[in-house]
């Protein structure tokens, strides 16, 4: 359903605005400034979410902005952006307040102040990257304004570039991923314009950060419906600059099967690897091209390994334990989520290595246990005698006591 105008100032006349930054709008509209909520948090009162942080666009430029607030901080000034620290105790705002970006402000004394406001906003907004993300509400006056039928996209569920998408995407080549990772969050479907540019603007999608694409990448995956960003990302041509090029029908079958894995981005995004485990450099130059974390490429290599293959067909508990102790414990759990979705295994996986020694860390004895009662001398020897035990464990994770483990060496067990 399409939402009127006077549905969507209703919407947001109820919406739980922070008291502080109602204040800082209030302190700039009695300067004689414009200043609207603008942004996702705009989109996301309308669509009845949650959003984090508000953003207020307006005609007082930074300077101005700095002369009437207490305390400020200079977080972009060159692109017209100074947060405003305002309120107190748990009432405190950080709002980011960016003057309205337009072709440059007008020295139009003759015409209205009402007048120039509305031409400044649409300018700004005209700047925006999609339709539902350039309404701008005026908490003072109650105006919201929708220049560019954000409000019938809403209700299509459609994102949309402003105006001309080429433009858009040419401005910032991040458009290109927060399309997507729109699509996949809100479950919206991209205006075949817009997905068209997508494609004509790969290079500048190229030049972006990395660490930008990665953010985007991780929230379209983390979320509920993620096939409905990852099938757009393989029609627009951004899943082989992103990920790595895939058989088309791997790539189906790794979109097919992902939304029954947990909402975790680093197991989903193994997953769209995982027909790639056979060539390591492959796997490291996509990961290492996002930036990860230690912790999150350690776990994409783990799980992409190809040592775990045959994970998928066995049911065999033994061959089950004795793959994941080649990966060790930290990654086990992992390992079950990725293969459980699609393979059905996690049952099988969690059954075979519950309470089972991975690693020789786990075994119920020590190196040092076995030189005191005289089994064995520091060495090399050594590791392979606890690597032996580890083994003799993982066909019977029972056997993982002292009592049984000293009697095996002994050669009674
Ligand atoms: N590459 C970008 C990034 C942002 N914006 C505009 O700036 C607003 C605020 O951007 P940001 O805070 O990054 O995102 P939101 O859309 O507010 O929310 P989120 O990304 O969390 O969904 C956006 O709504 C959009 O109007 C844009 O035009 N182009």
């Amino acid at each position: 359903m399409i939402p009127t105008p006077s549905q969507a100032a209703a919407l947001l006349r109820a919406a739980p605005i922070p008291a502080a930054l109602r204040e800082i709008a209030q302190i700039l509209h009695d300067a004689g400034h414009e200043a609207v909520l603008v942004g996702g948090a705009v989109r996301d009162v309308l669509l009845g979410r949650l959003h984090g942080d508000w953003d207020l666009a307006s005609s007082a430029t930074p300077e101005e902005v700095q002369t009437l607030f207490k305390k400020t901080i200079p977080t972009g000034v060159a692109h017209g952006t100074v947060t405003v620290v305002h309120g107190r105790g748990p009432n405190k705002v950080h709002a980011e307040v960016t003057t309205f970006r337009g072709e440059g402000r007008y020295e139009d004394g003759r015409r209205p102040a009402e007048v120039r406001f509305l031409r400044d906003l649409r300018e700004d907004l005209a700047r925006r990257d999609f339709t539902i993300n350039a309404f701008a509400w005026n908490p003072i006056r109650e105006i919201f304004t929708d220049c560019f039928d954000g409000l019938g996209d809403l209700g299509r569920g459609v994102i949309r570039a402003v105006g001309d998408p080429a433009q858009r995407f040419q401005e910032d080549g991040l458009r290109a991923m927060r399309a997507v990772r729109l699509c996949a969050v809100l479950e919206y479907r991209l205006d075949l314009d817009t997905a068209a540019a997508i494609g004509g603007a790969l290079d500048v999608l190229d030049k972006v950060s990395r660490e930008r694409v990665h953010v985007e990448l991780f929230k379209l995956l983390a979320a509920a419906r993620p096939i409905l960003g990852l099938l757009p990302m393989a029609e627009t041509g951004i899943w082989p600059r992103v990920l790595a090029p895939l058989e088309r029908e791997e790539q189906l079958a790794a979109i097919e099967h992902i939304e029954r894995l947990p909402r975790d981005p680093v197991i989903r995004l193994a997953r769209l690897l995982w027909p790639l485990r056979a060539d390591k450099a492959v796997i490291e130059k996509v990961i290492d091209n996002l930036r990860p974390s230690r912790d999150e490429r350690a776990r994409v290599l783990a799980l992409t390994n190809p040592a775990l293959g045959p994970l998928a067909h066995t049911h065999d508990p033994l061959q089950i334990r004795r793959i994941l102790a080649k990966l060790g414990r930290k990654y086990a759990a992992d390992a079950a989520a990725l293969h459980a979705g699609e393979w059905a295994q996690a049952v099988t996986i969690e059954e075979a290595i519950r309470g089972a020694p991975l690693a020789i860390g786990e075994l119920a004895i020590r190196g040092d246990d076995l030189v005191r009662e005289g089994l064995a001398t520091p060495g090399p020897q050594m590791g392979k005698t606890l690597a032996d035990l580890l083994d003799w464990t993982l066909e019977d994770p029972r056997r993982n006591t002292r009592d049984r483990l000293l009697a095996h060496l002994r050669g009674a067990g």
